[in-house]
């Protein structure tokens, strides 16, 4: 038996190839309730996102979560499941093609290879890694789609790929991008993407940036992601010349007992619609770059009844960035910027020329006696 594995063939004249890895969260494979609990069972078992002790955290999450959570999730899963799957993972596959498409286009010859993988769920990110290695990659950059930092994401990202080379005999070179949470083109993207919908339906009283929540302990502890999900949101209002007072920050999906960052959507819709009188409010979700449950049932869904239950009119939800052309130019910049210095990221060179140059050197290794 062998401790470590390897590509299953090599040959003397190939290519190397800059291997990136897309990474989101994942999502469950169905919207069952027994899909639901092998996925929750991942993502809630993992302590990156429950930082307790397992001898306390275990018979909560196996004794009541996952026997009473699954099937609620599933129905709510249910409500936002398209004809082929997820929405999180087609929209994330079609992202994967529409980056390696204009990376292709810029490196001219194309030594890129670009996969999806999901921290939990299908396409994991082992899968996607050992698809990078059969591609060639022997230089891989990970770009997890989170714009703001956090441990519970970004940080369970790089934990699932540590894991997944510890067992690689040749590791690749690697880079990981922590954050784009300020990056102009990610900016710009949002911007245009806000403006075109006020222009196609209306500008509401005031926009609400709701970010994915977690628990305060977490910032207090040193998670720079309240920080960062506060500096994109002053720098979208700024870009935006929101005046002060008809924009707020807020952060939704409280889970657990414990206190989550604050202030809670929920409350700041209902707040908004009963004590100001807002009658038309546009919400949008900077930190997820595809709609997903979060975004198309607890905003679009949730949070509207909530809004239009106290008196409200009319809750606006403004999509994520998706496959917009200018949302995949960005993360390909990104890309390029974090791949300097590598030989696959420079678009100066002659691609046909390098791949002659390893044709004559894979002939000499044959003749010296080389199987390929
Ligand atoms: C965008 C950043 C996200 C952070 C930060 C985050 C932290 C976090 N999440 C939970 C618990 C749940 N999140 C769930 C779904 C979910 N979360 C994110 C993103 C972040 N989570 C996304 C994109 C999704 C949607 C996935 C999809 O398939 O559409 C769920 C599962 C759904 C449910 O059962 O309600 C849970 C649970 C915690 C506890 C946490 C930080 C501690
Ligand atoms: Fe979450
Ligand atoms: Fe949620």
């Amino acid at each position: 038996m062998r401790l470590y594995s390897n590509k299953s063939s090599f040959s003397h004249d190939e290519m190397p190839v800059l291997g990136v890895l897309v990474a989101n969260l994942g999502t469950p494979d169905e919207p069952t309730t027994n899909a639901l609990r092998r996925y929750l069972r991942e993502f809630l078992g993992d302590p990156r996102v429950i930082e307790i002790p397992k001898w306390r955290w275990w018979p909560i999450l196996f004794g009541l979560v996952l026997r009473t959570r699954p099937p609620k999730s599933a129905a709510a899963y249910q409500q936002v499941w398209r004809e082929d799957g997820s929405p999180l993972l087609k929209i994330g596959e079609r992202q994967v093609e529409g980056i390696q498409r204009r990376l292709q286009e810029l490196a001219d010859a194309g030594p890129f290879a670009v996969e999806l993988g999901m921290r939990y769920g299908n396409p994991s990110i082992s899968a996607a890694l050992r698809r990078l290695r059969e591609a060639g990659a022997q230089r891989i950059l990970v770009l997890p789609l989170y714009p703001q930092y956090s441990a519970t994401t970004t940080g369970s990202t790089f934990d699932a790929v540590a894991k997944e080379l510890m067992r690689w005999r040749w590791v690749p070179e690697l880079r990981m991008i922590g954050q784009y949470h300020d990056d102009p083109g990610y900016l710009d993207a949002l911007v245009a993407s806000i403006r075109q919908h006020w222009a196609e339906n209306g500008r509401g009283e005031r926009l609400l940036f709701s970010f994915h929540g977690m628990p305060q302990r977490y910032l207090l502890n040193g998670d720079p992601y309240y920080c960062q999900c506060h500096k994109t949101a002053r720098l979208l209002a700024e870009r935006l010349e929101l005046p002060a007072g008809s924009w707020d920050i807020c952060f939704q999906s409280r889970f657990g007992k414990e206190e989550w960052l604050k202030p809670y959507t929920d409350e700041t819709v209902i707040t908004l619609a009963r004590e100001h009188g807002v009658k038309h409010v546009d919400v949008v979700c900077p930190g997820f770059s595809a709609d997903c449950l979060e975004t198309l049932e607890e905003i679009a869904e949730e949070n509207r009844e909530y809004f239009e239950e106290n008196g409200g009119e009319r809750l606006s939800y403004i999509p994520a960035l998706n496959c917009r052309q200018d949302h995949i130019d960005a993360l390909v910049r990104i890309i390029l910027h974090h791949a300097q210095g590598w030989p696959e990221a420079r678009l100066d060179r002659d691609w046909d020329q390098e791949q002659e140059l390893l044709r004559a050197s894979a002939q000499r290794a044959k003749q010296m006696g080389a199987e390929s």
